[in-house]
């Protein structure tokens, strides 16, 4: 099998610029293989929550090529779309749960939005919610739950429809240290399952926390690879080094 049918996303000498103003990122090529750990980090400005936006497809690249799921995602027709962004799912630092709803319906949010009875939704939600550690916040508001709490309904929610791949921009900017821990042990235990993680992180002290991630930094819109995670096949022995 060549790379290309194995990987899951491909950049290839991806730019972008927002406007007319210089571009942000420029000649951004790598490839991300399926169950790995990803982390994209680089100072504040570099261009990490840019380079998401690219991935969970919430903006299109001003040139370059992107391919997703074995798709050229940049012809992708628009009536496509939806399908694809099903396959990812997204974390926010802020995490961008709806305030009226409940911890159980925010979670419950994409399944119903893909048409799934109540009666389908039920136990799947509730498990998520019991996998981390809210089953008894399930009729919590937002605003009553602390900042770990909230993203936690926020990562549930993001995993409930099973994505192939779970992108998260700077998830633990908002949480104490004990907290961040713990996040990463989710994103971690996801990742065991198969699930591609991505996280953006400025934090460097995170990025020591899972030993066999790989690591993409970003500097100034430019990428490097610290740990090989660019290369094909990425060595485990480079990745922990
Ligand atoms: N919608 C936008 N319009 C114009 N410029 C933007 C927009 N979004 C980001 N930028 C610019 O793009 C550059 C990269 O920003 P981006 O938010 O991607 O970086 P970042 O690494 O995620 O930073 P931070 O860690 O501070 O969030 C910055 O110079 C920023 O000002």
């Amino acid at each position: 099998m060549s790379s290309a049918e194995s990987s899951i996303v491909q950049f290839a000498n991806v730019g972008l610029r927002y406007g007319t103003d210089r571009e942000v990122l420029s000649d951004i090529s790598f490839t991300l293989y399926p169950g790995r750990f990803y982390f994209l980090t680089g100072a504040s400005g570099a261009g990490k929550t840019s380079m998401l936006k690219l991935l969970y497809l919430a903006q299109r690249p001003s040139r370059g090529m992107i391919w997703m799921f074995g798709n050229d995602v940049i012809t992708l027709p628009r009536k496509a779309m939806p399908d694809f962004r099903r396959r990812i799912g997204v974390v926010f630092q802020d995490f961008r749960l709806v305030q009226h709803l409940s911890a159980f319906d925010n979670v419950a949010l994409p399944l119903r939005i893909s048409g799934m009875s109540e009666g389908q939704i039920r136990k799947p939600v509730a498990d998520v919610l019991e996998w981390v550690g809210l089953q008894h916040r399930m009729d919590a508001r937002p605003q009553t739950l602390s900042g770990g709490e909230q993203q936690r309904v926020a990562i549930a929610r993001a995993v409930i429809a099973r994505p192939e791949v779970l992108v998260a921009d700077e998830p633990t900017g908002n949480v104490d240290p004990e907290m961040a821990l713990k996040l990463l042990r989710l994103f971690e235990a996801l990742n065991r399952l198969g699930t591609t993680v991505v996280v953006a992180t400025h934090d460097v002290n995170l990025l020591r926390k899972v030993p066999d991630s790989l690591i993409m930094r970003l500097d100034k819109g430019a990428l490097s690879d610290p740990t090989g995670a660019l290369r094909y096949p990425p060595r485990r022995e480079v990745m922990k080094g």
